[in-house]
């Protein structure tokens, strides 16, 4: 078995809100590379990690995780819509061997997601079903959530499935570091809001384009800064991927989920994914990363990084 990992931010206002053309081209480019090793590796099954923005999960009954046994993305913002190729019997086998590590996961036969999977998918595998993919989501905007704790030993007890196959694989961890756009909380909300965050599925085309319009003009509000958004925190975005980096899984084990809120803003929590993902290769031996991006991008309201790692079993036997 090879596994490599990919994780990146996404962004639903790519394409509506975008930074000055260097930027964007900077990141454009940064994909391709992305895509091109996906290529290179031709992966047998990708793994990915994202969290949803009441698109799919909604307060009627929201896990803290679910694996898709079958997937449709929404096709949200400028995503793309259409069903993901999951292998269901992978799927099946990789939550009971979830279950059995004691980790309490949910399984969905009719799963919804939305950009914050599909985006990853387009942008590494250049479509919805290119590949074999199981999708793993874990709730970030969500209050209460489970701690990054939890994520890690999501992560590792999936890792330690895959180790038992026989194949390529790719992990992907979806999301953004620090960022705070305009999710709405149940906490707070009216009525009408309350009844969309418990159960919203399949909003009219006027409802969708309303919401996207909400998130844009916070979006240039936020640039323009004036915004009670809490701001991007590069500092803090800097020190968890090199966490990450290193392997640091007290340093991961230790982050409360109010000083994720404090540091890093609501949406932070999709940090989650990136944490599942490198404890899924780490489960499979030590491994080599890099950062190959990181950049704040106000226009997108993101802290916006790219990385890589290796197992380095798989870089000591291409050495041989
Ligand atoms: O209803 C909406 O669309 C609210 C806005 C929203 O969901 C924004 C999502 C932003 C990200 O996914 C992100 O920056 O990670
Ligand atoms: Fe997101």
């Amino acid at each position: 078995m090879t596994i490599i990992l990919e994780c990146l931010s996404h962004t639903p206002l790519q394409g509506y809100h975008d930074p000055v053309p260097e930027i964007l081209a900077e990141v454009e480019a940064l994909q391709a590379a992305m895509k091109k090793r996906v290529q290179a590796f031709d992966p047998e099954l990708v793994v990915v990690f994202a969290p949803d923005h009441y698109n799919g999960f909604f307060y009627d009954l929201m896990p803290q995780f679910c694996i898709g046994v079958e997937a449709t993305s929404i096709g949200d913002y400028k995503s793309l819509a259409g069903p993901l190729d999951v292998p269901r019997d992978i799927a099946l086998a990789m939550s009971e061997a979830v279950l059995a590590a004691d980790i309490d996961v949910a399984l969905s036969y009719r799963m919804q997601v939305d950009h914050g999977f599909a985006q990853a998918l387009e942008v590494l595998l250049g479509g919805l079903d290119n590949y074999p993919v199981i999708p793993v989501f874990i709730n970030s905007v969500a209050p209460p959530m489970a701690s990054c704790r939890r994520s890690r030993l999501l992560g590792d007890a999936i890792g330690r499935f895959l180790s038992g196959l026989n194949k390529r694989v790719l992990l992907v961890g979806s999301g953004g570091i620090s960022h705070e756009p305009p999710v709405p909380e149940i906490a707070n909300a009216c009525a009408e809001v309350a009844e969309r965050l418990i159960a919203g599925r399949n909003p009219t085309p006027q409802a969708r384009a309303a919401r996207q319009e909400r998130t844009i003009s916070a979006a240039r509000q936020f640039t323009s800064g004036d915004s009670s958004l809490r701001p991007l925190n590069p500092e803090w975005d800097r020190n968890f991927l090199d966490i990450l980096a290193r392997g640091d899984w007290m340093a991961i084990d230790d982050m409360s989920n109010d000083s994720i809120t404090e540091q890093g803003g609501k949406s932070a929590h999709e940090i989650r994914s990136w944490v599942a993902a490198f404890a899924a290769l780490n489960a499979h031996g030590p491994y080599k990363a890099s950062l190959d991006y990181y950049r704040p991008i106000p226009e997108w309201i993101a802290g916006f990084a790219t990385m890589q790692a290796q197992s380095l079993r798989l870089v000591e036997s291409v050495a041989a």
